[in-house]
């Protein structure tokens, strides 16, 4: 039994007694017991006649991270603070640490100055007034989205010891195993459709930010409710702190969470079953996004939970179905069919949870495109070439990734080619001579200029770049490095916003945005409104598919192969309707509320759409009405 364990064990009889403090002073025997436990008058504790999130919501009682474990327990507070117990002092640094932070960044910071202080601005909005914060947010969404989630959501993260004021959301730390079950019943929403969770252990290309990743989640979550239409009661964004093993975290006291290594191996599954098994209790019906996992990780929860639990993986899945329908959106731009996708050679560096994801589902793209059967498949593994941080992956790769194995090169393949294992980047450009490079590396500006003149030399009319690593500093190049180095002939993609480039003569290089908030808000939304107990290969196919047939072909022509931002609300639900439809088709749809599986099979394609769109929460004040208990 850990240290921590005993001292709450220990402390158990206290807490009881202490609970009697509740009562009215009136009651002379409950108030002679609370006298008991002062010392002087002015450390009588203060009678509070609530608890939960109604203490941390009350400014006159609410002490944030401040409230000590034995408190927590006593106020149903476990799970709803992260888990570190700060001092007075602590908090009060943390915060004059920010207030100083708002000033340097107004200096040198990012590339827009002030995008921390709208997110604070927001962010207070969203603690006072949810309905008005979703309005400004749906309203605004081309401006808004690039604060509240990429890339200034990964900015939060980084500050977010700074930044946190109040709690959203549940955290769940190693401490607390053994006591998920009941402390799922300390979040006050009886139903919960969405839950966000992440572990914190990769946050976009930030690396392990620990607890401070609580913010990717959050940010999804606003996707969900501004795009999907979400009913933001019903989201809960969840942080698993199983420890952090970045070193700078470890050794900073203001850090919010657990300060110890990572687990690992078993004792980590153990930690992450047990909060499955937990919120699938209090919450049959929720949908579990997996986001910003380590790679490590990412992959084998996913085949460990998907057959079993309404859950899907956002990077390996949501990106993948996102870079789908981009590559065939490029494939469109050089007046080409899509079927004509299979002929595509495409160089993808990275190969972690992202890069997988996008690979294997590229290759059963192309090899359903080519019949579907064994040797298509065979046959469509050669259109790809990895490389990593250790360069091109062949066969004589040592210690190779399990997962990166299929799309390793045979050696007799690279040499024709004139690469060996490990070929850099450059090298594998300019042999290959590829028609698509697409970056899930997390590595900022990997496609440098002699890369970028390598692709000049590519066998397509119009090659594409998919520089999609987050945030903006990751991005592997940026739209005015590929239209000026390619050409403007070029398609691009970026996972964060760039604006678009002047060409001069009027002529606009378009920089479209390849990130999956174009799928996961319609994968979750068509999940829950279908009510299929898993999220299929089918249903994320179906996603995919929607997206890439909704761009015109004169949009596709003009290189603009995503939509734009302020469009997500009606993609989402267009993509809901065909993971709806898909789940119909597979026989997975076990109807959503006062709608039964007969019914949803009985809808038309307009039907599905309108039941979408009518189930979608618009943030208008509802009508009040009080009733006592
Ligand atoms: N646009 C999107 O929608 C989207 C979605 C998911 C992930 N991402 C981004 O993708 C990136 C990677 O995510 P991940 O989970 O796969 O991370 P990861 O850290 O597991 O994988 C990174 C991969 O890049 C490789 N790499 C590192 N240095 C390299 C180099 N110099 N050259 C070539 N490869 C190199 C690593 O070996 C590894 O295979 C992150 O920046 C993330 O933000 C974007
Ligand atoms: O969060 C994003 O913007 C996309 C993606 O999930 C990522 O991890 O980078
Ligand atoms: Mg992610």
């Amino acid at each position: 039994m850990s240290n921590f364990s005993s001292q709450l064990r220990a402390s158990s009889a206290l807490i009881k007694r202490l609970r009697q403090n509740r009562f009215p002073s009136t009651y002379p025997a409950a108030a002679a017991a609370a006298r008991s436990f002062t010392t002087t008058e002015c450390n009588r504790p203060t009678i509070v006649h609530k608890r939960s999130l109604d203490i941390l919501h009350d400014p006159l009682f609410n002490k944030g991270t401040a409230f000590s474990m034995t408190e927590r327990d006593r106020l149903d507070l476990r799970g709803l603070l992260p888990p570190n117990v700060m001092t007075s002092e602590q908090q009060i640094q943390r915060f004059m640490a920010d207030l100083k932070r708002l000033e340097v960044h107004a200096r040198d910071g990012p590339a827009d100055p002030n995008a921390l202080a709208k997110w604070r601005i927001l962010n207070r909005l969203h603690d006072r007034n949810e309905t008005m914060y979703y309005k400004v947010l749906i309203d605004n969404i081309e401006e808004y989205a690039p604060i509240v989630y990429t890339p200034t959501v990964g900015l939060v993260c980084q500050n977010y010891s700074g930044l946190f004021r109040r709690p959203r959301g549940m955290y769940f730390s190693a401490e607390d195993r053994g006591e998920m079950m009941s402390m799922v019943y300390n979040w006050p929403a009886e139903q919960v459709d969405m839950i966000v969770v992440t572990d914190g252990s990769r946050i976009l290309g930030l690396g392990d930010l620990g607890v401070h990743g609580i913010g990717i989640a959050v940010g999804k979550l606003d996707l969900y409710v501004a795009a999907a239409g979400i009913n933001p009661q019903r989201v809960l964004p969840v942080m698993i702190d199983v420890g952090t093993n970045n070193e700078k975290l470890l050794k900073d006291p203001l850090y919010l969470g657990l300060q110890e290594h990572r687990l690992d191996g078993d004792e980590y599954v153990e930690v992450i079953d047990e909060f499955m098994e937990a919120v699938y209790t209090r919450w049959p019906n929720v949908i579990v996004q997996f986001e910003d996992f380590q790679s490590k990780w990412a992959l084998k929860l996913l085949q460990r939970y998907r057959n079993s639990y309404r859950m899907f993986n956002d990077d390996v899945q949501g990106t993948a179905g996102v870079a789908i329908a981009g590559l065939l959106g490029a494939v469109r731009a050089q007046g080409r069919p899509m079927i004509d996708f299979p002929k595509q050679k495409i160089v993808v560096a990275g190969a972690g949870s992202a890069g997988i994801g996008v690979l294997n589902t590229a290759r059963k793209t192309m090899a359903r495109m080519l019949g579907n059967n064994e040797s298509a498949f065979e046959s469509a593994r050669s259109q790809f070439w990895v490389v990593d941080a250790k360069g091109l992956i062949t066969e004589e790769r040592e210690n190779i990734d399990p997962d990166a194995q299929p799309f390793a090169r045979k050696v007799n393949e690279a040499n024709r080619q004139g690469l060996g294992e490990g070929a850099s980047l450059v090298e594998v450009v300019r042999q290959v001579k590829p028609d698509v490079l697409l970056g899930l590396s997390a590595v900022g500006g990997l496609f440098s200029k002699e890369v970028l003149e390598a692709l000049k030399e590519s066998t397509s009319t119009r090659p594409a770049i998919f520089a999609m690593s987050n945030p903006t500093n990751n991005a592997e190049c940026t739209p005015d490095e590929a239209f000026s180095i390619v050409g403007d002939n070029v398609i691009f993609a970026s996972g964060s916003p760039f604006r678009d480039v002047d060409l001069g003569n009027g002529r606009v290089g378009h920089c479209n945005q390849g990130n999956n908030m174009y799928l996961f808000p319609g994968i979750g939304l068509g999940t829950l409104l279908s009510g299929s107990r898993i999220v299929s290969d089918g249903m994320l196919q179906a996603a995919s598919e929607c997206l890439a047939a909704y761009m015109t072909e004169e949009e596709v022509l003009n290189g603009v192969i995503y939509p734009s931002t302020s469009r997500i609300r009606d993609i989402t639900k267009e993509v809901a309707a065909a993971v709806v439809k898909e789940a119909i088709i597979e026989d997975l749809a076990e109807g959503y509320r006062g709608v039964d599986s007969r019914e949803l099979q009985r809808l038309s394609q307009e039907e599905i759409v309108e039941y979408v769109k009518n189930n979608m929460w618009n943030p208008d004040y509802p009508t009040l009405v009080y009733k006592e208990d």
